[in-house]
């Protein structure tokens, strides 16, 4: 199991001590949250902060774009040194176009679903994509309820990558702790993204080590 702490959780005004606790912790890649407050209702930060974040982080970034026409930003993102790059389905009217741009720029081309967005929606790309993210939270706050069906929907997704002999990885982004954690791993996810269950657990690195375990 891959874990990407999500950085949106992280104290904004002590940023570069949490950014070295997972640099130090066993946590595999950084997860950047950028919202534009259109596409969700709710701004967080944007390329100026990511990129003071790059300086320090010592593991991959992982860049979750929750805003409208995100393929204005493929160059930004890349010279950020991105691994990986996320653009969400519900954002984009040419999906297949911002996937190769992304994928050109040398990093893995993930596409988000909305809670709402059946995995049916990627059945033409799925063959294309190194990750498909599920929002098990509706985009836009950290610390919410995780959503039910997210379970289900992950083996679903998993059952589509199998079938279209697809080798993208499964991300889920939301709600994710301790007890969703292990339900969703054995549903057939690849990487789990934690925001609060992370940065408000009292030992966060060994939440990290308990996540990379299930
Ligand atoms: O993309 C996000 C919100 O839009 C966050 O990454 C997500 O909510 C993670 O935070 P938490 O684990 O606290 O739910």
């Amino acid at each position: 199991m891959l874990v990407a702490p999500s950085v949106l959780s992280a104290d904004f005004g002590n940023l570069q001590h949490d950014i070295e606790m997972l640099n130090k912790s066993n946590c595999d890649w950084l997860h950047l949250d950028v919202m534009d407050g259109v596409f969700v209702p709710n701004i967080s930060f944007g390329f100026p902060v990511m990129k003071a974040i790059a300086k320090h982080a010592r593991k991959p970034l992982d860049v979750h774009l929750m805003i409208v026409e995100p393929e204005k930003f493929v160059k930004e993102v890349k010279d950020l040194g991105a691994k990986v790059m996320n653009v969400h389905y519900e954002a984009c009217t040419h999906l297949h176009r911002v996937v190769q741009q992304i994928k050109n720029e040398g990093m893995m081309a993930g596409v988000t679903l909305n809670p709402s967005s059946p995995v049916s929606l990627l059945e033409e790309i799925i063959p294309d994509l190194d990750l498909v993210m599920l929002m098990s939270v509706n985009p836009g706050f950290g610390g919410q309820k995780f959503i039910e069906g997210s379970v289900d929907k992950t083996r679903r997704l998993k059952e589509m990558i199998l079938r279209r002999n697809s080798n993208a990885l499964i991300e889920i982004d939301g709600g994710v702790n301790r007890e969703t954690g292990k339900r969703l791993a054995d549903a057939g996810a690849d990487i789990l993204v934690s925001g609060n269950f992370i940065f408000k657990a009292e030992q966060p690195e060994a939440e990290i080590d308990y996540l990379k375990h299930l």
